[in-house]
């Protein structure tokens, strides 16, 4: 925590936690070898091999943009949450922004505090190794947002 504390935005006075940049944001898409295609071969991007997750019912690929990402997700298995999200968007869609947090665990507490629900009651491991917890979108102005501890 305290080494991320470093690279993030300056932690104010007293503030257990602080909110760091955007570390990507999320499309979903129906094939990632088409999509990899798109980034890889058209668009001269350079491209992370595909990382299958079972525990999060999705492959992804990163598309490494300088400073942030772009991460490509794929359903995977039965249970995947992008399902019904592919459903209604066939074609595929933005499906998440993801930024960095200083210490997820506070930064959890103080959105709770404010009425805004997380989708689990503790972080997972996400594709980073990092922990990560999603906020409902519905208490985020419509889109689902991911924290992860940096
Ligand atoms: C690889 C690991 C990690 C990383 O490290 O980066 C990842 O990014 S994993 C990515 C995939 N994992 C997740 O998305 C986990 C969190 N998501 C969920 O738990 C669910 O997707 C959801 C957000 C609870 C939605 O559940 P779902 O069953 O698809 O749909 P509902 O119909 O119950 O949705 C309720 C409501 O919310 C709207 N919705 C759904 N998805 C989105 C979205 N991506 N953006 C904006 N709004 C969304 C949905 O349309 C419903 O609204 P109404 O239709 O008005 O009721
Ligand atoms: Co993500």
């Amino acid at each position: 925590m305290f080494s991320a504390v470093r690279r993030l935005a300056t932690v104010p006075a007293g503030a257990p936690w602080a909110l760091g940049k955007l570390n990507h944001v999320a499309v979903a898409v129906p094939s990632l070898e088409k999509s990899v295609a798109l980034y890889r071969d058209v668009l001269k991007a350079n491209v992370s091999e595909p990382q299958a997750l079972p525990e999060h019912g999705v492959t992804t690929v990163f598309v490494n943009l300088g400073d942030t990402k772009i991460e490509l997700l794929e359903e995977l298995g039965d249970k995947s949450p992008i399902a019904k999200f592919m459903e209604k968007n066939p074609s595929g869609g933005m499906h998440h922004i993801c930024m960095e947090v200083s210490d997820i665990k506070a930064a959890m507490q103080q959105v709770k505090d404010n009425g805004i629900r997380t989708l689990t009651p503790e972080p997972k491991i996400g594709a980073h190794g990092k922990p990560v917890v999603f906020l409902h979108p519905k208490d985020c102005n419509g889109v689902l947002v991911e924290l992860e501890e940096e």
